[in-house]
């Protein structure tokens, strides 16, 4: 299933990340406040339970998060920004880190580093990467979750290409993807058109 997050702000954010006359450092901020928006629609299913307290009014019972504790997971390195901005919400959730980068010729996802934290078993996971393209890095690291042992895996992307998103549900259908927009196609290169660029190389500067 695939949630678009069609909310004006998201838009507007996201227009702006497009703009290639947008630089680093306001790419970065838009990146981690468009995780928070991202955030705030991906996780509208957790569950919560009451919990007895006394207001400076009266006694009553109030929801707080309940169930699975939780893990973000973001594939480096461009979804570390989405991660380190989602942690301010759900500051004890557990961050756990997939390296991988895709081959520019092939566009297959080559692994560097994984580093997950070891209850992940018992834990919602939410994995962050700005760009879902061909789908493979996002499959690969998928993967590697289920290997460690998650079953409650969340993909969140800031765009997505036809194309990744098929990958995605083909491999994997029991993981839900949210992204602020679906874009057109992916080019001969493997960038999402319209797109937004390298979304690493926009966020950390280089090139
Ligand atoms: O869906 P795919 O075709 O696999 O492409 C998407 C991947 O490409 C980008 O990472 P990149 O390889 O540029 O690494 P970086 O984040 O270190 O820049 C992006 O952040 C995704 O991880
Ligand atoms: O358009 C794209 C495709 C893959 N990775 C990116 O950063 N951008
Ligand atoms: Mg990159």
């Amino acid at each position: 299933m695939v949630t678009v997050v069609s909310h004006p702000l998201v838009q507007h954010k996201l227009s702006i990340m497009r703009d290639e006359r947008t630089g680093v450092k306001e790419f970065r901020e838009l990146a981690g406040e468009l995780s928070l928006l991202l955030a705030y629609e991906a996780m509208r299913d957790l569950e919560t339970e009451p919990l007895r307290l006394r207001t400076p009014i009266q006694e009553g019972d109030f929801p707080v998060l309940s169930g699975r504790k939780l893990a973000l997971v973001a594939i480096l390195r461009a979804g570390l920004i989405m991660a380190e901005s989602m942690v301010t919400l759900v500051p004890a959730a557990k961050v756990g880190h997939i390296g991988l980068y895709r081959d520019p010729q092939t566009l297959q996802p080559v692994a560097y580093y994984n580093k997950l934290p070891s209850d992940i078993a018992e834990r919602r996971v939410f994995l962050t990467d700005p760009m879902l393209a061909t789908g493979g890095s996002a499959s690969v690291a998928i993967q590697s979750l289920k290997d460690a042992g998650a079953t409650s895996i969340k993909l969140m992307s800031i765009l997505a290409a036809p194309e990744g998103i098929a990958v995605i549900e083909r491999d994997h259908p029991d993981v839900n993807i949210v992204v602020a927009a679906v874009d057109e196609q992916l080019n001969a290169h493997g960038y999402i058109v319209p797109g937004l660029g390298d979304a690493g190389d926009r966020i950390y500067g280089t090139k």
